[in-house]
């Protein structure tokens, strides 16, 4: 069974080749210039204008409403993103993670780099994770916590690492616990109950779920027009479920969008949190949930930060077209797949419709 390293090891991604300091960059490299790519494969705005005052907005959904479920299937179906209010998880604890987040990537480089992720590796500080799949390098950093972050904290903060882990550790659970809620009101939306899923474990809890949590920070540029923080993608997982700070940038693909190019962005919303339908769960739903596609923009004077818990299924179950939503007017859209499977298959996928359109 190729684990979710394996899929790295296929696409390793050399940090200490291609470091630099973002945060101390008087201009941008060549590197990390995006609009040298005018071929007309790649959609790129004319500026970054990151607008907030979109006439079609993602939508927000009160996990209180009694009708959350219903609302969040149609958020699913038309969007593929929506952000959730009234969501159980304490705002001090969204600082918290903001503030182990931040610390972290303050750290002098040579110290971050202490606990970089090794090049067919998972855990640790790096490049973004889809970096290597791309020609140009992105405005960003992140850190990959995948189970105990214990050892690499340990190389970052030597004498105090205890309080760092002990954040992540309860930000897991936390996140862990409205992943599985979560989970459940999409599935209901889709007509699965509880006895329609094996996979989801005897007690229902999702409790040999994947889980992983990314932490990324987006420096302030001095070129924000070409630089690209992390470039469009899809999440390989069921959903994601996102923290950001109150900087704009994230932006998602939209049909409906108002500013030529498809692009809507999605505002910080104070004690919101984003949820991103990932591939799987485009595939367990035969396509009627599509995976959202999106990108994030960087500004000229705001260090941005986000942490993206990515939502899984157990590493050996093979996510396929739920029975319930095939039929012989709907025959199933995707074979069988693993995450790990998936994370490699998507981005070659999603590339080739990038520069083979
Ligand atoms: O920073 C963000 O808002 C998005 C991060 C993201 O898309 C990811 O980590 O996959
Ligand atoms: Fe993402």
């Amino acid at each position: 069974m190729p684990s979710l390293s394996d899929s790295y090891r296929n696409h390793p991604l050399h940090i200490h080749h291609k470091h630099h300091d973002l945060y101390s960059l008087q201009e941008l490299p060549e590197s990390y210039t995006w609009t040298n790519i005018n071929d007309n494969t790649f959609t790129y705005p004319s500026s970054n204008n990151i607008s907030e005052g979109s006439s079609v907005n993602v939508p927000v959904i009160d996990l209180n409403d009694p009708n959350a479920s219903t609302l969040i299937g149609h958020a699913c179906k038309t969007w593929g993103v929506f952000q959730v209010v009234n969501h159980g998880v304490p705002l001090s604890l969204l600082d918290d993670i903001e503030w182990v987040g931040l610390t972290l990537f303050s750290l002098p480089s040579q110290q971050k780099l202490k606990a970089a992720r090794c090049p067919n590796g998972v855990s640790g500080y790096g490049l973004a994770r889809i970096s290597s799949f791309f020609p140009k390098l992105m405005w960003s950093e992140g850190f990959t916590i995948l189970g105990s972050p214990l050892e690499h904290f340990r190389q970052l903060w030597p004498h105090d690492y205890n309080k760092y882990c002990d954040i992540v550790l309860q930000y897991d659970e936390t996140m862990k616990k409205l992943a599985e809620k979560l989970m459940w009101m999409m599935l209901d939306s889709l007509g699965i109950t509880k006895e329609d899923l094996k996979w989801a474990g005897s007690k229902s809890q999702f409790s040999e779920a994947c889980a992983a949590l990314q932490l990324n920070s987006y420096p302030s540029c001095p070129d924000p027009n070409r630089a690209m923080g992390l470039a469009p993608h899809t999440d390989s997982t069921l959903f994601t479920i996102l923290y950001q700070n109150n900087i704009s940038g994230l932006q998602v693909k939209h049909d409906g969008s108002d500013d030529g190019n498809g692009w809507v962005t999605v505002p910080p919303l104070s004690g919101g949190l984003v949820i991103n339908v990932g591939d799987l769960l485009h595939i367990l739903s035969n396509g009627l949930y599509p995976s959202a596609f999106h990108r994030v923009l960087v500004n000229r004077t705001r260090q941005r930060f986000s942490a993206a818990y990515l939502f899984g299924p157990p590493a050996n179950v093979e996510i396929c077209p739920h029975a319930k939503l095939v039929g012989p007017s709907r025959p199933p859209l995707y074979r069988p797949v693993t995450w790990n499977e998936q994370f490699s298959h998507t981005i070659n996928t999603r590339l080739q419709i990038l520069f083979y359109k």
